[in-house]
């Protein structure tokens, strides 16, 4: 049975803007501030990485400090160590996203180190995370393949969410990095990790690039999985995973789900023009069919 609301997990200040070319401050905060209008409730903001990394994150502190911090939207942003914790904690940030991968390879290009490596990494950030009462997420990305290795296996993918879930995320985003996945192969990795972690604790973060997201999508729509993360207009990808376009479009998501009677709290003309607006600033044609189609 496909369930009566989703909860939308916007990634377009982080995930989208860390692979388009550099915007002001003021313009992030301008869209974050305007997407919490339109009734996201979960934004992720920025990440606190390495600035030589990801040139394109480096005001996210700035971001956090000049947002309007409403009371009904929680705010994240991407971590990948205890020195990221630690600049979160001073932004006033109440949930982090800690990121690892299914795949060796990925994981070493992506944050340098071994997929253990990681985890170890990020021992120190849940204690820290849980002393200072924050929320704490996590991805897992190539769940349905990696520009490197090729097929993943979906016992590893199993065993990374489990190992994060354990270590106290409370739920994990099953990331197809480079969006090559099909809509049976997806949903028999949902199966396959649903083996060993609830449903209830999974999120969904599929990428477009082969113009499968949301057929993927609704082939596990009545998997017990509730979270979807989306990207508004469509924007970004991941800058170490070659070909990765951004993940599925918010608008898209919204106007599908809403179709089909499922609830997902967001006005959609209104983030349509957001959609808009970030594109004429990024001087970029919007990857969203929906905001396309509204557009004209
Ligand atoms: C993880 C590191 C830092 C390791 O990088 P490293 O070089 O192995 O780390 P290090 O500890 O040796 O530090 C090297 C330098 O980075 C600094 N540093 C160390 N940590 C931080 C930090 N937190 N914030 C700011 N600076 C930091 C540190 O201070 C030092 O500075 P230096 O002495 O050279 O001046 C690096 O590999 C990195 O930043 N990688 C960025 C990866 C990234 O952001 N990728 C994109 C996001 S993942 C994604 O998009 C996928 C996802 C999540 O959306 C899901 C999906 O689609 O699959």
């Amino acid at each position: 049975m496909y369930p009566s609301s989703i909860s939308i997990y916007e990634v377009g200040p982080r995930d989208g803007l860390q692979n388009e070319a550099l915007l002001p401050t003021a313009a992030k905060v301008q869209l974050i501030n305007g997407l919490a209008n339109c009734g996201l409730n979960r934004i992720e903001v920025g990440s606190f990485v390495s600035h030589k990394w990801v040139p394109q994150m480096a005001d996210s502190a700035a971001v956090c400090q000049q947002i309007e911090q409403r009371a009904d939207v929680r705010y994240s942003a991407l971590v990948p160590n205890i020195k990221g914790l630690e600049q979160a904690l001073a932004a006033h940030i109440r949930e982090i996203a800690l990121f690892t991968a299914a795949s060796e390879s990925f994981c070493q290009r992506n944050i340098n180190c071994s997929i253990n490596e990681s985890l170890q990494r990020f021992e120190p950030v849940f204690t820290a995370a849980k002393a200072a009462k924050l929320r704490v997420r996590a991805y897992v990305s190539c769940v349905l393949g990696c520009p490197y290795e090729g097929t993943i296996n979906t016992a590893q993918v199993a065993a990374v969410t489990h190992a994060l879930i354990e270590m106290g995320a409370y739920e994990v985003s099953l990331g197809d990095t480079i969006g090559v996945g099909t809509p049976r192969a997806a949903r028999s990795m949902v199966d396959a990790v649903s083996q060993r972690v609830s449903p209830s604790q999974l999120a969904l973060h599929f990428h477009d690039t082969y113009g499968q997201a949301l057929a993927n999508i609704v082939a596990c729509l009545d998997s017990g999985i509730h979270t979807i993360d989306a990207s508004v207009a469509g924007l970004g990808g991941c800058p170490y995973a070659k070909g990765a376009s951004g993940n599925l479009a918010t608008e898209d998501l919204v106007y599908m789900l809403e179709g089909m009677g499922i609830e997902t709290g967001v006005d959609l003309p209104q983030l349509a023009k957001f959609g808009q607006q970030i594109c004429q600033q990024l001087g970029k044609v919007t990857s969203s069919k929906v905001g396309q189609a509204l557009q004209s």
